[in-house]
């Protein structure tokens, strides 16, 4: 829901989190892809994802290589950075559009282009702009420590992934480095529709929850009503949809055919966790 800009810089993602569990609410957070088809769409999707009830949005900012997705993100990329898309012009469309925003951003981006950029700068850039959140889905844990130093300086919280085949120690250490919430990777492999949620989840979630009180939130392979539910069910505190959402977006026959299929789509998926 539209809300007045003064209230974004006070809503962070634990915060967030933290009032969505006292309502008994999961978190619904969708993925999109930053310059998909182009910036000017991606900001009426930014309004639409919000006014429709997500909790946090997840931005990519598109990467020329990302080993971590799937076909159906990967075009998506392409798509984006084929038309020009470039760090700057997302910051720009984010500074005119997220004061319009009541939920938060989280933006994710790959390591490389944070180290072009430079890790202080870009910190610094993205919290000038609204996001709070950042997740860098290929980021050694070592290197998340240092990442880490200049996102406190900026209040970014950097959540951080675990999966399914990550040791019992080292996710106990991703746990507690993660900040506002941990990312529960559902399955291995790349992101992209999956036709069932893997059933390893509820023990991964047991295990996590041994680990800490953080919120965690359940994504990879998730794309219908259904798998949100059953997620939902298994207890997790927030559910992330990427492929499934980008796809509506990058396939439909235009922009605004592709803004309206998405707002059907984003209500279906919302009301599976109502
Ligand atoms: O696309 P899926 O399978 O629904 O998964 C979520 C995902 O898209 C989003 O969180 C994401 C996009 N790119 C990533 C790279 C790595 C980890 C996660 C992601």
């Amino acid at each position: 829901m539209a809300a007045l800009s003064i209230t974004s810089p006070t809503t962070n993602i634990s915060h967030t989190f933290r009032k969505l569990k006292d309502q008994g609410k999961v978190a619904f957070i969708p993925y999109i892809t930053a310059g998909d088809p182009d910036l000017s769409t991606t900001a009426q999707a930014l309004k639409m994802l919000d006014s429709c009830g997500s909790d946090l949005i997840e931005l990519g900012v598109p990467y020329s290589d990302p080993i971590i997705d799937g076909p159906v993100i990967q075009a998506s990329a392409t798509r984006s950075l084929a038309r020009g898309t470039n760090f700057n012009a997302i910051m720009s469309m984010l500074k005119e559009v997220v004061p319009q925003l009541s939920c938060p951003i989280v933006l994710f981006s790959y390591l490389n282009p944070i180290l072009n950029h430079g890790v202080e700068k870009f910190m610094h850039n993205i919290m000038d702009v609204g996001v709070h959140g950042l997740v860098v889905p290929d980021a050694p844990f070592e290197v998340t420590k240092s990442l880490r130093i200049e996102a406190v300086k900026n209040k970014i919280e950097l959540a951080l992934l675990t999966t399914p085949t990550t040791p019992t120690d080292r996710m106990k250490d991703i746990v507690e480095a993660s900040e506002g919430f941990v990312y529960l990777v559902s399955s291995v492999g790349v992101t992209g529709v999956r036709e069932s949620v893997n059933e390893q989840v509820p023990t991964l979630l047991r295990e996590i929850r041994k680990a800490t009180s953080k919120p965690v939130a359940v994504g990879f392979g998730l794309s219908k009503p259904e798998h949100l539910k059953q997620v939902a069910e298994w207890g997790a505190d927030g559910v992330i949809i990427g492929s499934a959402i980008v796809k509506v977006l990058g396939e439909a026959k235009s922009p605004k055919e592709g803004l309206k299929e998405l707002e059907t789509f984003i209500k279906s998926l919302k009301s599976a966790l109502l």
